[in-house]
């Protein structure tokens, strides 16, 4: 043990880190080459980083300040880099540094090399089913885990769900997620998802909405389009589109196949109450850690091995 004149001197917190084995030096600009931009959002660039000292190459999600207090995003930054430093699952970003300059903030994560998932379900005009079970199936494991820690995305969508260059999913964008349990104070959730997956009940009601179970009405359109290569509510603008999500009006193409069709029937019910997977809506007790274990027991997802699937060699695409 360190006396307590020891334990202040800076030489001994050195030491200390050291000890410790993890490589926790602060980092700064000055470590990364910033390359190729890989997207733009209304107040942040993401572009690819290269670690000058190790040549990994990562993703820096970079924020400017001036635009987040000006837009009154802050909140929305905190709770980002909050969720970010806090999850760590194979199928989920990770955040490996934050460090900032006078004008920006910068989120140092994990690159995803193979873009986004919707870029592949483009290319085919729809996955096969097999493909398509086994992304289902690794997106649900990523929602499951995010809701087990108290974190609801609030904008699942093929864009935000991009492939490592081991063709594992990684969800991205944080930007728009909620922690539940923290009583920030915001009565209405003044966010609302992107048109085509935001749930039945956020467009009735944001305050009764259980945006847990908006997660999961967005993993019912997700399996429509990963199988039909289009979302199950799309119209020409997003009044129509929100119109249909409300009537519950879609159809399926003629090659879904019966456990696919039953599947989505399920998880497309406009009251969650009866909504595959939101079983926790029932108990209103929000301390009931949520399981997905009624949507990985659907026979749609008959021949998945839940328990091996980040080790798994993920079905070629077609
Ligand atoms: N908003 C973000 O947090 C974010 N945005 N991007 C790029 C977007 C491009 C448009 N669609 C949504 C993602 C990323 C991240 C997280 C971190 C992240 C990590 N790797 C990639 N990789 C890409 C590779 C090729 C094309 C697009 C993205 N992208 C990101």
């Amino acid at each position: 043990a360190m006396n307590a004149a020891a334990e202040q001197s800076p030489f001994v917190e050195q030491v200390k880190v050291k000890e410790r084995g993890r490589e926790t030096r602060k980092r700064t600009v000055k470590d990364f080459f910033f390359g190729r931009t890989l997207g733009e959002g209304s107040y942040s660039t993401v572009v690819e980083a290269t670690e000058v000292e190790t040549e990994k190459i990562y993703a820096a999600k970079i924020l400017d300040k001036r635009h987040i207090i000006k837009e009154k995003k802050t909140k929305y930054v905190t709770i980002e880099r909050n969720v970010l430093h806090k999850l760590r699952h194979p199928f989920i970003v990770r955040l490996h540094y934050a460090f900032q300059d006078k004008q920006s903030l910068y989120f140092i994560l994990d690159l995803a090399a193979n873009g986004e998932l919707l870029s592949w379900v483009r290319k085919y005009g729809g996955l096969s089913e097999p493909v398509a079970k086994h992304y289902m199936a690794e997106l649900i494991l990523a929602v499951e885990y995010m809701h087990q820690n108290g974190v609801v995305h609030r904008d699942l969508k093929p864009e935000n769900i991009l492939l490592g260059s081991d063709m594992h999913i990684l969800i991205a964008d944080f930007g728009t997620a909620k922690l539940l349990g923290e009583n920030d104070g915001s009565r209405t959730n003044s966010f609302v998802g992107t048109a085509e997956y935001v749930s039945p009940e956020l467009l009735m009601d944001r305050q009764e909405a259980n945006i847990r179970g908006s997660d999961i009405w967005a993993l019912g359109c997700i399996a429509y389009q990963l199988l039909a290569g289009r979302p199950p509510f799309k119209a020409t603008n997003e009044y129509q589109t929100f119109q249909k999500i409300l009537k519950n009006e879609y159809e399926f193409p003629p090659h879904f196949s019966v456990h696919a069709k039953d599947f989505i029937r399920r998880i497309l019910v406009l009251d969650p109450n009866y909504r595959l997977g939101c079983c926790f809506f029932k108990d209103s007790d929000p301390d009931t850690i949520p399981n997905f274990d009624d949507l990985k027991s659907h026979p749609f997802f008959t021949g998945i091995d839940w328990s091996n699937l980040s080790n798994s060699n993920p079905p070629q695409m077609s």
